[in-house]
């Protein structure tokens, strides 16, 4: 089977991991508070609210509580779904007041640009939401690179170290599993994907080896036909 699509992850693969945890997360942070205090009361936000309430067990607890939850996950890195929906409203305001600027690689543009030019599909799966996803490539430092990208895919399809997840994306996409290279910075999702049959490429930017799967330094070695 020969790769047909090509399916990246974001934070420690086409973008660095101290962009996520240094300026995205202490962003969210900072702006949280005010950000749910003012907009409690829309339907989005809202919602999120009541879903990180049913995940965190403690229902009817009020918005300060709420609050202190969010900032919990927040610094324990917990990839929650509505956290990342908040998240993505929030860098929404970041990067359309221009104080954020999406991180990508630039030996990363520049595969992801060729890839799309010989005809590969290309997807996003990250655990940011999809609306996180498309601000980071759409203000990214190399311009608006969205248009390179056929789908993108979070956390409502499923956690990234579960199979199940990258069976459904596999299915999204109309393409089988071994027809599809992932791209990760993390062995746990590698091995979920390699069990649908996905081939895979890790990612380990300061070197070293993700156990069971051929792994590089950066984009500018990795040539999806030899897969
Ligand atoms: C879409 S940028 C924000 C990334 C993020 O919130 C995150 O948790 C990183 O997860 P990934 O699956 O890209 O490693
Ligand atoms: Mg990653």
């Amino acid at each position: 089977m020969a790769v047909k699509a090509i399916l990246t992850d974001i934070e420690g693969t086409t973008s660095a991991v101290s962009f996520v945890f240094d300026v995205l997360f202490p962003y969210a942070r900072r702006h949280l508070p005010g950000f749910v205090r003012e907009r409690a009361g829309t339907p989005e936000v809202a919602a999120q609210l009541d879903a990180v309430l049913g995940e965190s067990g403690e229902p009817g607890v009020d918005l300060d509580r709420a609050i202190d939850i969010l900032l919990q996950w927040i610094d324990s890195d917990r990839k929650a779904t509505p956290l990342k929906a908040l998240q993505g409203m929030i860098w929404q305001q970041g990067y359309e007041a221009g104080e954020l600027k999406g991180h990508v690689y630039p030996d990363a543009v520049k595969a992801l640009q060729a890839w799309h030019g010989e005809g590969y599909g290309l997807y996003v799966y990250s655990s940011g939401s999809i609306q996180a996803q498309k601000l980071i490539f759409g203000c990214s430092e190399a311009g608006d690179l969205t248009s390179l990208f056929s789908g993108y895919f979070d956390t409502t399809s499923g956690h990234k170290r579960e199979a199940a997840s990258y069976r459904r994306i596999a299915e999204t996409i109309g393409v089988p599993p071994g027809d599809v290279l992932f791209l990760s910075d993390v062995v746990e999702e590698l091995d979920a994907a390699a069990e649908t049959g996905m081939k895979t490429c890790g990612l380990a930017r300061q070197g070293g080896e993700l156990a069971g799967h051929p792994t590089v330094t950066a984009f500018d070695t990795i040539y999806p036909a030899s897969f």
